[in-house]
């Protein structure tokens, strides 16, 4: 990560490592750019010219009804499904044209935390969290073992749950272990699907909590789809609604200000604003 410090001439050095590993663009644009992205299977289109600008080191909550398409469009950033049109880029790079090599080196800069946590589950949590690393790095394996521990650390579970396997944890833990894994590259983007489904209201709570502080000090941009009023009100800097098969983003605020109906509904109705009124 970026160690804060200001070389000679006067530029932070975490600037070295975006020009290193990217184009100008990546130094000061989006870290996502969509341009006219248009999602079809068979006769049903799901995007139709969507457009979307991911800034860096913000928390986007990417929010809209059931089968508008936000798992698919997650999907499509990071190049596991190829849209019909329209461009994808990541971190200056298009994710739509990349061959294996340049999507498995992309890849290793992103986080991603599916919705059920997809840990292998003949692994303990340490083997899970070490996979990532053995695949992408060539560093000794006490070495990654000790990356491991650190990262289930900042995941917030005890040391003992590196060597449990899934079945043995519970399902707040299993999204730890998942995050665990995430971080395990040291990621500029961390992807979340749906990351308080299945929680109570305080295990929610705190995993945003966790989510925010991370963000904050290692200082990642989030791209979170989620149905919890609760995240978006507590943790995310700007809100995404799919919409009639686009895009709307904005602040909160500027959301309670749209007149759409169902952007209306979503946020004035009865659990977003308990939403609100929980956060004041
Ligand atoms: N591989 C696929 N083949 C065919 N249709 C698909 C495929 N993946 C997704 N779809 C369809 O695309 C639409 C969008 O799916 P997606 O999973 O992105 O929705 P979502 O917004 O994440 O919904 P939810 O909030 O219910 O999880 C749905 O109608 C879904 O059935």
């Amino acid at each position: 990560m970026d160690n804060g410090l200001v070389r000679t001439d006067g530029t932070p050095a975490g600037q070295d490592r975006a020009v290193e590993r990217g184009t100008a663009a990546e130094a000061g644009g989006p870290v996502i750019r969509v341009r006219g992205l248009v999602t079809r299977f068979g006769p049903q289109t799901v995007h139709d010219g969507l457009d979307l600008d991911v800034r860096r080191g913000e928390v986007l909550g990417v929010v809209g009804g059931s089968g508008t398409g936000k798992s698919v469009l997650l999907k499509e950033i990071l190049g596991l499904i190829r849209p019909a049109a329209g461009r994808i880029e990541m971190l200056g790079r298009d994710t739509v044209d990349l061959s294996e090599r340049e999507r498995v080196a992309l890849q290793s800069r992103t986080g991603v935390l599916f919705q059920n946590g997809a840990l292998f589950s003949s692994l303990t949590v340490a083997e899970n969290v070490m996979l990532p690393l053995r695949e992408h790095s060539d560093l000794p394996d006490s070495l990654i073992a000790e990356i491991a521990r650190v990262k289930i650390a900042m995941a917030g579970l005890p040391p003992d749950a590196g060597a449990k396997h899934p079945s043995q944890l519970s399902g707040g833990m299993i999204k730890r272990a998942g995050l665990a894994r995430a971080l395990a590259l040291d990621p500029d983007i961390l992807f979340l699907d749906e990351p308080t489904a299945g929680l109570d209201p305080i295990g929610a709570a705190a995993f945003d909590q966790l989510i925010r502080g991370l963000q904050r000090s290692l200082g990642l941009t989030v791209f979170m789809v989620t149905h919890d009023l609760d995240s978006l009100v507590s943790i995310c800097d700007r809100i995404a609604v799919l919409i009639d098969k686009r895009i709307r983003v904005g602040t909160l605020d500027q959301h309670l200000a749209d007149p759409h109906p169902w952007i209306h509904d979503y946020f004035h109705g009865p659990r977003g604003r308990a939403a609100r009124h929980a956060e004041d």
